[in-house]
């Protein structure tokens, strides 16, 4: 139950940054909800003598306390909650040290503003010039010292000494945790984000990896309402072995990245994916309008690998040539990604067989037609 008041019946939780807010926001208002509840019986049954600035202030804290926590269960916006409730609190402290400014204690009773404050706002500014307005306020209510509390001159110089320590002191703390509060939430925010990237692309060429390519072949396979066509083409480099044993691991290295920015270059579109798939084998899933469109892409990937120039220390330019697998199905519900993968990669496999240096579409095995490099 204590938990459920707190959440807001469970709006958020401890790992979400929010949950320090809502909760401040909630016990804040429990607690001054059943405070001012309190006075109002004390008040009306006339126990510190009649005065209808008490009543005014005692019914209003009970509104805006009430409001707070009615407010944040209907899930009104956590930002404007949290500003909201700065107001109220600022407005009833001061209207409690103006309305019993003839007792010390509730006049001290503000100096609980600056650590509230700092946590609803957010801010380290916002929340400083509050506290240094808090502190004039408060001045004001000594200096005019309507309550008659100070009776001389060194009452009222002690009063607003204490006042701007005890203050000063504790918006100082505040303003550090704050601080370094919102550095650590800054940096989880920027390596989850790191990490995430990580876990969905490859370091080399920066495309996407086969785990995310799980999750876009599921993501496509649910796809509706689309008359084009799925493809998926599975691209392996011809003898790469030999170039890495003939240039060296580092330009076997450097070759990957500018074929993965080919292989980009040419699937350029929105909805297109290129990935790495693993060492040497690359993979794109794309939306044709029909086979043959898919066919057209997967001549001109040939085309485009064979065309990039290769260096060759010391030696004439030599050429690459890759071999692929497509696989092309219509629209809406289908098979895994595994199994999508599995064809493709057949389809591949029967390429290098017959050659390398073309691709071979999966289930009918149709050749590309200008033969091998
Ligand atoms: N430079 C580099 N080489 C890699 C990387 N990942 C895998 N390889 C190499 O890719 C080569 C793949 O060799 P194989 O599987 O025999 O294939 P292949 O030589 O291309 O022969 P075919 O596919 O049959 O044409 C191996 O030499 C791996 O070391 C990488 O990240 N960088």
């Amino acid at each position: 139950m204590w938990k459920d008041f707190i959440t807001s019946g469970g709006r958020s939780t401890l790992e979400d940054p929010d949950f320090l807010r809502l909760s401040i926001m909630n016990v804040m208002a429990g607690a001054g909800c059943v405070a001012f509840l309190l006075f109002l019986v004390l008040d009306s049954t006339g126990s510190f003598g009649w005065s209808t600035l008490r009543i005014a202030t005692d019914l209003l804290g009970i509104a805006l306390t009430l409001g707070v926590i009615v407010g944040l269960r209907a899930g009104a916006p956590l930002g404007v909650m949290a500003k909201l409730s700065h107001l109220a609190l600022f407005v009833l402290l001061l209207l409690l040290a103006v309305a019993r400014g003839e007792s010390v204690l509730a006049v001290t009773i503000p100096l609980i503003y600056p650590a509230p404050a700092y946590l609803l706002l957010d801010s380290v500014y916002r929340a400083s010039i509050g506290t240094a307005l808090m502190v004039l306020c408060l001045y004001a209510v000594i200096l005019t010292n309507t309550g008659g509390f100070f009776e001389d001159m060194v009452a009222v110089l002690d009063g607003a000494l204490s006042i701007t320590l005890a203050m000063a002191f504790q918006a100082a703390v505040m303003a550090l945790y704050l601080r370094s509060r919102q550095q650590s939430i800054a940096w989880l925010k920027s390596l989850k984000d790191t990490l995430a990237f990580q876990s969905a692309h490859d370091p080399l060429t920066g495309l996407q990896n086969r785990y995310t390519f799980d999750e876009v072949i599921s993501r496509e396979m649910r796809r509706r309402s689309d008359d084009r066509l799925f493809a998926f083409l599975m691209l392996d480099i011809d003898s790469f072995k030999a170039y890495n044993d003939t240039f060296g691991h580092p330009e076997g290295d450097e070759l990957l990245q500018r074929l993965a920015k080919a292989v980009q270059g040419l699937f350029n579109r929105a909805e297109d994916h290129v990935f790495r798939l693993g060492g040497e084998e690359f993979g794109i899933v794309f939306r044709p309008r029909d086979r043959s469109e898919a066919a057209l892409m997967a001549d001109r990937l040939l085309e485009v690998i064979e065309s990039m120039e290769v260096p060759s220390p010391g030696g004439p330019h030599r050429h690459i040539t890759a071999s692929a697998g497509l696989l092309c199905r219509a629209p809406g519900p289908g098979p895994d990604s595994e199994t999508i993968y599995r064809l493709a990669d057949q389809a591949m496999y029967r390429a290098k067989e017959t050659g390398r240096a073309r691709w071979v579409e999966a289930n009918d095995e149709k050749r590309k037609n200008d033969g091998t490099h």
